[in-house]
């Protein structure tokens, strides 16, 4: 269970989190959707201390987070656009997390071949195209089979292959009773993994609940119409 309570987050004279409080449920998939800006990726960084709220508590299994990072291991976190070391080659980059993690990958053969990384092992990051960065970012994410995964529009440099395979693992986590938190804008994506539903409008939440109900509620058929409607609701 990740616990969120009054959080505000403002930078400079901009809000970006508005009093926001919400409980995401274990063992269950919950998508994050809301329009550019609304705040998506700055709740996911407070989930994993990368950026501190100015008022507001977060606990996740039922540890408060308060500057003590051990809650992380039980983490897995596939960044929007993640910076790895330039030079390192992508080998030395998954020896080098494995040392100061200590411990061995569960997944780390299986999800090489998922993502077909076996050519890209011996080349520099620096080298690499985004969507294979990507890749790399969710070898990383994965392999060491954390209980919670975190996953910030995951898929949107991916091609159509590794986006389908990569769903295909994320639904076999969701049935062995990961908990997972997943931003994107693509909404059929949120439809196929997600079982509940968060609307984020100006840092605040505009929809908690399951995603069925949000879209039965709008007198939708799709997410994308529901979602939509809200949103231009609250723009008019
Ligand atoms: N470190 C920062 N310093 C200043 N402003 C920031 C910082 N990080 C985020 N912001 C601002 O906070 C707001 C929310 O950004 P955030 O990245 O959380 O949005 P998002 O919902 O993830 O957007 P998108 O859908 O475009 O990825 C934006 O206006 C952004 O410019």
């Amino acid at each position: 269970m990740i616990h969120i309570q009054g959080l505000n987050k403002s930078f400079g004279s901009l809000q970006v989190l508005n009093d926001l409080t919400l409980k995401i449920p274990e063992g269950q998939a919950t998508g994050i959707v809301g329009p550019n800006g609304s705040g998506k990726t700055t709740l996911i960084k407070h989930l994993l201390g990368l950026v501190k709220p100015d008022e507001g508590s977060i606990e996740i299994n039922d540890i408060r987070l308060n500057g003590t990072y051990a809650y992380r291991k039980d983490i897995g976190y596939m960044p929007q656009m993640a910076q790895y070391p330039e030079n390192m080659k992508v080998r030395e980059l998954i020896d080098f997390i494995i040392k100061i993690r200590g411990e061995e990958p569960v997944f780390e053969k299986e999800l090489i071949e998922l993502f077909e990384l076996e050519k890209e092992m011996n080349k520099a990051l620096r080298t690499l195209s985004g969507g294979t960065k990507q890749k790399v970012g969710g070898l990383i994410a994965l392999m060491f089979d954390p209980s919670i995964l975190i996953l910030d529009e995951p898929t949107a440099g991916l091609d159509p292959k590794s986006s389908f395979r990569f769903k295909q693992w994320i639904k076999r986590e969701k049935d062995r009773g990961k908990t997972i938190l997943l931003t994107t804008h693509i909404m059929s994506e949120i439809e196929e993994l997600a079982d509940y539903l968060v609307l984020l409008v100006e840092g605040r939440v505009r929809y908690h609940g399951k995603q069925s109900e949000f879209i039965s509620d709008n007198e939708e058929q799709r997410l994308e119409g529901a979602v939509a409607k809200i949103l231009e609701d609250t723009a008019a």
